[in-house]
C-alpha cells in the first residue's frame, strides 16, 4: 500500500493530461488533476489507517490484554470468558473475538461491577447474569508480570502499583484501572452538558481523555478527531496530555487555549492581555493605584449579572444606540454615520440585528455602485489614466478582459474606448477596498458601541432596566477603569470575551458547525461570559466541562464563587439535557499528602484519599533567603538522587520563578517554565503556581509558604496554595521564609512534619 502511494506520488503527472489551450481543454485538465488527487488522498487515508492499525497490533503483541471477566448470563450453563485490551482482536480462522476493545459494550461489566450479580444494557435489551471472575493482568513484552483477582474495589493492587510509580513526564492512559464513577463520565452519551466536579487528582483529565477515545470508537464513521476540541489551560498542558490518545491508537483531537481562540478572533486591532498577565496583576499589583477598581471590574465582569447586563444592552441596541462610522469615497463623504444609523433603525425591528446589518451593507453597496458610475466622468479619473505606467496598463487590460467578456481583443485600438475602459479600471480599483470594508461591516463602530455602555450612564441604566437588574455598587469605578484602557486600545482579559460577544451579536456569529464535542478542562477558571460565548460558537456541540471549585485561582474567582462560570454553564442548558458527576476519590497523591491538602480547604473532609502510603509533607522554615536557597538546593539533589523523575519548585508568580531559577542554576539543568512554554519534559523545573495546574510531579517543593506578600497569606490565596500542594504525587516539601503562613497553622499542623523530623521519615520504596 505504501509503495502504491509512493508510486502515485512519483508518477502523478504522467497520468494527468494537462492542456490549457482553450476552456474545454482546461476543464478536462482540471477534472483529470482532481481525479488523480482524489485517488492519491484515498490511498494516503488507507495507508494512515493501516499504519495506525499496525501500531496497535504491535502494542497488543507486547501487552495483549489487561483484564478478564467471566460472565454467566441468566439461563445459560457456561460462562463467557471475555478478555479486554486496548483494541479488539479476532481469530483469523473463525472471526471470534479473542480480545475485546475496552470500549466495547461488554467491557462496561468490567468497570461497573464487582464479582456477583451484574447487568448489561444492549440495543437488544437488558442482559442479566453473574460476574464469576474479575481478573487484572500486567503484561509486558508478551509476559505476564502479575495478575490479581479483584474483589469489591476494582484494581486496588494494580492501582497501588500504577500510582506508586515515578512519572514518565507525559500523562498515561488509565484504561486498565478506570473506576466506576470515571466510567460514567467516559461513556456518557445522553447529556448535552456533562459537568464534572472532582477533587484535585480525582482523574478528571484522565476521564476526559479516555472519553474522547471512547467517543471516537463508539461513533467511528461519523465522528472524527477534528470534530472534537479540547480547551486546555496552557500550551504546556497540551504537551502533557498529548500522548494519551495515540497510546490508545487514536488521533489527537484539536487542542487549543481559550486565549488563542480570543486572539484569533480579535485580530490585530487590540493588544490582548493574557490570563496569566491578569493573574500576575491580581497577585502582585496590590499597591498600584487603581488596583481595587480593576479587581472589582474583573470580578463583576465574570458574573452572570454582567452577561445579563450585556444581553440587556444588546436588547436596547436593537432599538437605538449602535454607533456607525461615515463611509467615505476618496476624500468625500459617501454616507454619513448618521444617515447609516437612520437607515438601519428605519428597517423593520422584527428583523434580527445581524440581518439588518446585512441589509444595510447591501444598501450601502448599491449607493457605492451609483457613485462608481458617476465617478467615470470625473477629472481625477482622466488624470489617473494619463499617469498609468506600462505595467499597470497591462494589468488593467487583463483585469478588464477577465471582468468584461464583451471586451474584444482590439477594443484598446480605439482611443475613446480605451480611455473609457481604463477609466472603469481606475474607478474599480478606487472602489474595491471600500466595497470590501462594507462587506465586512466595518461601518459599525463596534468599539465605540461597546464603550458607550461604560461612558453613557443613561445607556447603562437602560440596559439594566431592559435586563431587569440593578447596576453593581461599584459601577462608576468599573466604568472609569474600563474606559481608560479601551481608549488606549488595550484589551484587558476580562473585557475580551464580552467585547467579542457584543461584536458577534451585532455583526452575526461566525459559528463553527462541524465541532460535535467541546471538552473544557479546568472549567472552574472560565467566566459566565466565556461559557455563554462558547455555547454560541459551537452551536451543534455537546460540552464536557471538568473542574474543581477548590482550585479556582483566576483573578475573578477570588472570594467569589456562586455566581461565576461553573454555575452559569449549568444554567445555559435545560436540566433535562445536563448531568453532573462528582468525583471525591483522589488518586494522584499519597494518603498523607491528601490528608494534609484536605485540611487546607473548607469541605476538604469530603475528599477520599486512595490508600497509598508515603511520608507526611515536610515544612522547612528558613531564616533568610540564602538559607532558603541552600535548603532547596540540598533537597533537590537528594530528591533527584532518590530517583524522582519530575520535580517542581513551584513559585507564586512568574517574577519569583525567574529569580529562583537564577538562584538555583548551580544545581544542574533546571528548566524555567513560562506561559509560552509548550513542552512538558522530565527533570527539575521552576514553575509559577498558575502554570502548574492540571499537571503533576513526583516531588513538589513549595518555594515560600510564609504569610508575606511573596508567600500565601491572604484568604484569597488559599485555593492557590491548595492547588500547588496538590500537584505532588509522592513527596511534598514546603519551604517558608521567616515563618510558616496562616494556612499552615492550627489543626493542620498534625498533618505535616518539620525538617527536623524528616531524617526519621524515609520515603517509601517505589517501583
Ligand atoms: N482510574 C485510574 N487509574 C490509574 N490512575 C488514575 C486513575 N484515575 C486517576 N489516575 C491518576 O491520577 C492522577 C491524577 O489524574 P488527573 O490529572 O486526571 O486528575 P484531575 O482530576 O484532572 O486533577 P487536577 O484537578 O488536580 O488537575 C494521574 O496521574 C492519573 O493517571
Amino acid at each position: 500500500m505504501y509503495s502504491e502511494m509512493v508510486d502515485i506520488r512519483k508518477n502523478f503527472w504522467d497520468d494527468v493530461t494537462v492542456n490549457f489551450e482553450d476552456s474545454v481543454e482546461m476543464a478536462e485538465s482540471f477534472a483529470s488533476l482532481k481525479q488523480q488527487a482524489e485517488v492519491l488522498s484515498e490511498r494516503e487515508r488507507t495507508h494512515r489507517h493501516a499504519a495506525r492499525q499496525l501500531k496497535t497490533l504491535r502494542k497488543l503483541k507486547s501487552s495483549p490484554y489487561f483484564g478478564r471477566i467471566d460472565f454467566m448470563e441468566n439461563g445459560e450453563t457456561a460462562a463467557d470468558q471475555v478478555y479486554l485490551g486496548i483494541a479488539s482482536l479476532r481469530d483469523s480462522a473463525d472471526e471470534a473475538y479473542l480480545i475485546y476493545d475496552w470500549r466495547a459494550p461488554i467491557a462496561s461489566l468490567y468497570y461497573d461491577y464487582p464479582p456477583g450479580p451484574a447487568q448489561l444494557r444492549t440495543p437488544a435489551g437488558l442482559i442479566q447474569g453473574e460476574l464469576l471472575l474479575k481478573r487484572q493482568f500486567v503484561i509486558r513484552d508478551g509476559e505476564i508480570v502479575s495478575l490479581f483477582d479483584t474483589g469489591v474495589t476494582i484494581g486496588d493492587e494494580l492501582l497501588q502499583e500504577v500510582l506508586g510509580r515515578h512519572s514518565d513526564a507525559q500523562m498515561r492512559s488509565i484504561v486498565g484501572t478506570i473506576q466506576r464513577e470515571q466510567n460514567r463520565i467516559i461513556r456518557n452519551e445522553r447529556s448535552r452538558l456533562l459537568l464534572v466536579q472532582g477533587a484535585a487528582g480525582s482523574g478528571k483529565t484522565s476521564a476526559a481523555l479516555q472519553r474522547v477515545a471512547y467517543l471516537l470508537y463508539r461513533f467511528r464513521g461519523t465522528l472524527s478527531a477534528d470534530q472534537i476540541v479540547l480547551f486546555s489551560p496552557n500550551p504546556m498542558f497540551n504537551s502533557y496530555v498529548s500522548t494519551v490518545l495515540p497510546e490508545l491508537g487514536e488521533e489527537n483531537m484539536q487542542q487549543t487555549t481559550f486565549q488563542d481562540y480570543l486572539a484569533a478572533r480579535l485580530g490585530h486591532s487590540f493588544k490582548l492581555e493574557n490570563p496569566y498577565a491578569q493573574l500576575e496583576y491580581a497577585l502582585r499589583a496590590e499597591k498600584e493605584p487603581g488596583y481595587e477598581s480593576r479587581m472589582a471590574g474583573i470580578r463583576y465582569k465574570a458574573t452572570t449579572g454582567f452577561v445579563r447586563l450585556i444581553d440587556g444592552y444588546l436588547g436596547v441596541l436593537a432599538s437605538y444606540g449602535i454607533i456607525f462610522r461615515d463611509v467615505r469615497f476618496r476624500d468625500e463623504l459617501l454616507m454619513s454615520g448618521e444617515d447609516i444609523r437612520s437607515y438601519f433603525y428605519g428597517l423593520d425591528r422584527s428583523i434580527a440585528v445581524p440581518n439588518r446589518m446585512r441589509l444595510t451593507a447591501e444598501w450601502l453597496l448599491g449607493r457605492l455602485k451609483e457613485r462608481q458610475k458617476s465617478a467615470l466622468k470625473e477629472a481625477w479619473v482622466d488624470e489617473a489614466v494619463e499617469l498609468l505606467d506600462k505595467d499597470t496598463y497591462l494589468k488593467a487590460y487583463q483585469t478588464l478582459k477577465r471582468q468584461n467578456r464583451k471586451l474584444k481583443d482590439d477594443s484598446f485600438d480605439d482611443f475613446d474606448r480605451e480611455r473609457e475602459l481604463l477609466g472603469q479600471y481606475i474607478v474599480l480599483e478606487a472602489v474595491r477596498p471600500i466595497r470590501s470594508r462594507i462587506k465586512k461591516l466595518t461601518f459599525v463602530d463596534v468599539r465605540s458601541t461597546f464603550l458607550k455602555l461604560f461612558l453613557d450612564s443613561e445607556m447603562a441604566a437602560a440596559a439594566a432596566a431592559h435586563a431587569g437588574i440593578e447596576l453593581p455598587e461599584k459601577w462608576e469605578t468599573i466604568c472609569k477603569d474600563t474606559i481608560d484602557r479601551l481608549l488606549l486600545k488595550k484589551m484587558a482579559y476580562e473585557d475580551a470575551t464580552p467585547f467579542l460577544y457584543v461584536v458577534e451579536r451585532i455583526r452575526g456569529f461566525q459559528t463553527n458547525t462541524s465541532v460535535r464535542h467541546v471538552i473544557v478542562d479546568e472549567a472552574q477558571d472560565y467566566t459566565a461570559f466565556q461559557f455563554a460565548y462558547m455555547q454560541r460558537l459551537f452551536p451543534f456541540s455537546r460540552i464536557t466541562a471538568l473542574g474543581d471549585l477548590n482550585q479556582s485561582i483566576q483573578a475573578h474567582a477570588v472570594n467569589n464563587d456562586s455566581d461565576t462560570g461553573f454555575a452559569a454553564l449549568a444554567a445555559l442548558f435545560p436540566a433535562s439535557e445536563s448531568e453532573t458527576i462528582v468525583l471525591r476519590q483522589s488518586y494522584r497523591s499519597t494518603r498523607p499528602i491528601v490528608e494534609f491538602t484536605s485540611m487546607l480547604i473548607p469541605g476538604g473532609e469530603g475528599i477520599e484519599p486512595f490508600n497509598r502510603d508515603g511520608m507526611k509533607p515536610i515544612l522547612t522554615v528558613a531564616q533568610d533567603r540564602d538559607d532558603l536557597h541552600r535548603s532547596i538546593r540540598e533537597r533537590l539533589l537528594s530528591l533527584a538522587e532518590q530517583g524522582n523523575r519530575t520535580i517542581a519548585v513551584i513559585c507564586k508568580t512568574a517574577a519569583q520563578s525567574l529569580m529562583v531559577h537564577e538562584a538555583l542554576l548551580g544545581v544542574g539543568p533546571i528548566r524555567l517554565v513560562e506561559s509560552e512554554t509548550s513542552t512538558f519534559e522530565p527533570g527539575i523545573v521552576v514553575i509559577p503556581s498558575y502554570l502548574a495546574k492540571g499537571v503533576e510531579f513526583d516531588a513538589v517543593l513549595i518555594y515560600d509558604a510564609s504569610g508575606s506578600q511573596t508567600g500565601y497569606g491572604k484568604e484569597s490565596e488559599r485555593r492557590l496554595f491548595y492547588t500547588v500542594c496538590t500537584r505532588a504525587m509522592h513527596e511534598l516539601h514546603i519551604f517558608a521564609l521567616g515563618s510558616a503562613g496562616p494556612f499552615l497553622q492550627g489543626p493542620v499542623e498534625a498533618y505535616y512534619g518539620t525538617a527536623a523530623d524528616s531524617a526519621d521519615l524515609q520515603p517509601n520504596e517505589r517501583t
